[in-house]
């Protein structure tokens, strides 16, 4: 029985001044062009050079603590970042100076993948091997993109986006690019590809819509232009659509959990001006946030996390990643 659960997330800036060191975190070693670097700091500082993510991260560990709670578990929950403060090795060390030895996380990245998983792995390999703790214990739970609960709070989602959408909409899903070796490292003929994990959900919640048309199009690519990603990038699919004559869009971000910065610059500015500048309506579906469905399988999975070993087959960045981590 762990005694204490650890949230673990991206992080992002709070204010102007931590936009730059962010990124300069967020990018450490990843080759990312300077002029990308400097796009996606325009996106932060036209928000006030803040995130919203911090904040929703705590909503979501104090909704977490509140369902415990009320299963009579009152096991502590902290949350710890990969980039940004409460960077996750400080929080770590925290809790073990106040007793916690075996310690179970859970990412806010809903998909197997190397960015959205075995990076989080790696993360706490490392941290594990800085604080030279010998009897504290980290194990992590499994992607949860499979769950009922994901899948329900998703459902409500979409189908309420549709519901404020004119009749006939196409509905579109949208997750996050990444690069398409990435892509074919993330899985084998046992576990589904990142890409196929969002085919497969999508493809359940457009069946139990009756949703017979829908698609799936990426956001926030990123790297370099001859690096390949999976695509279509969103406005260019609005693009495409448009010349097809779909003249309504509803959009449903399954690849974020909460309204992060990719949701609120690539969608709900640039996607929402593409559709604009086409005459297109648009509406955007939420993301699943503190949905009640969602917080109980987060709670769920902390009490019942069953296998927490991702095999080296799963969630693999390609043939230049480090060493397998053996968390
Ligand atoms: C799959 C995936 C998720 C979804 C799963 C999950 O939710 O974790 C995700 C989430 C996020 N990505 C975020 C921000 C950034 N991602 C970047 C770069 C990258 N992301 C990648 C993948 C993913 N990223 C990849 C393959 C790169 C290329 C470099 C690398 O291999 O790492 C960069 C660098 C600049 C740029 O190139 O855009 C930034 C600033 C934020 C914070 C947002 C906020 O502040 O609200 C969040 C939640
Ligand atoms: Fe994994």
């Amino acid at each position: 029985m762990p005694d204490a659960y650890l949230v673990l997330s991206y992080g992002g800036p709070n204010k102007p001044e931590d936009v730059v060191p962010f990124l300069r975190n967020a990018t450490k070693g990843k080759g990312i062009p300077d002029e990308r670097l400097e796009q996606v700091g325009e996106h932060y500082y036209m928000f006030g050079g803040k995130s919203p993510i911090n904040e929703l991260n705590d909503e979501l560990v104090e909704h977490l603590r509140d369902e415990l709670a009320r299963r009579g578990n009152n096991t502590r929950v902290a949350i710890g970042n990969r980039n940004w403060e409460p960077y996750g090795n400080d929080v770590i060390k925290a809790l073990y100076d106040d007793g916690a030895r075996d310690i179970l996380a859970l990412a806010t990245s809903a998909y197997q993948s190397y960015s959205s998983c075995r990076q989080y792995r790696e993360d706490i390999a490392r941290w594990m091997g800085e604080l030279d703790l010998p009897d504290l214990t980290i194990r992590k739970v499994r992607p949860f993109w499979g769950t009922e609960g994901f899948f329900k709070a998703i459902l409500t989602a979409v189908s309420e986006g549709l519901s404020k959408a004119a009749e006939g909409s196409r509905l579109i899903f949208v997750t996050h690019s990444i690069p398409t070796a990435m892509d074919e490292a993330s899985g084998t003929d046992h576990e589904l590809t990142y890409e196929k994990q969002h085919h497969a959900l999508a493809g359940r919640v457009a069946t139990e819509l009756g949703v017979s048309e829908w698609d799936m199009a990426y956001c926030s690519r990123s790297g370099s232009p001859r690096t390949p990603w999976l695509e279509p990038d969103i406005c260019d699919h609005l693009e495409e659509l448009h010349e097809q004559g779909v003249t309504n869009v509803v959009l449903a971000p399954i690849g974020f959990i909460s309204d992060h910065m990719e949701v609120l610059y690539d969608l709900d500015t640039e996607a929402k001006a593409k559709a604009e500048e086409l005459g297109m309506g648009f509406v955007r579906a939420d993301t699943v946030g503190v949905d009640p469905d969602f917080i109980s399988q987060l709670a769920d999975l902390l009490e019942n996390p069953g296998e927490t070993f991702c095999s080296e087959t799963c969630c693999w960045a390609g043939p230049k990643s480090p060493e397998f981590p053996a968390i």
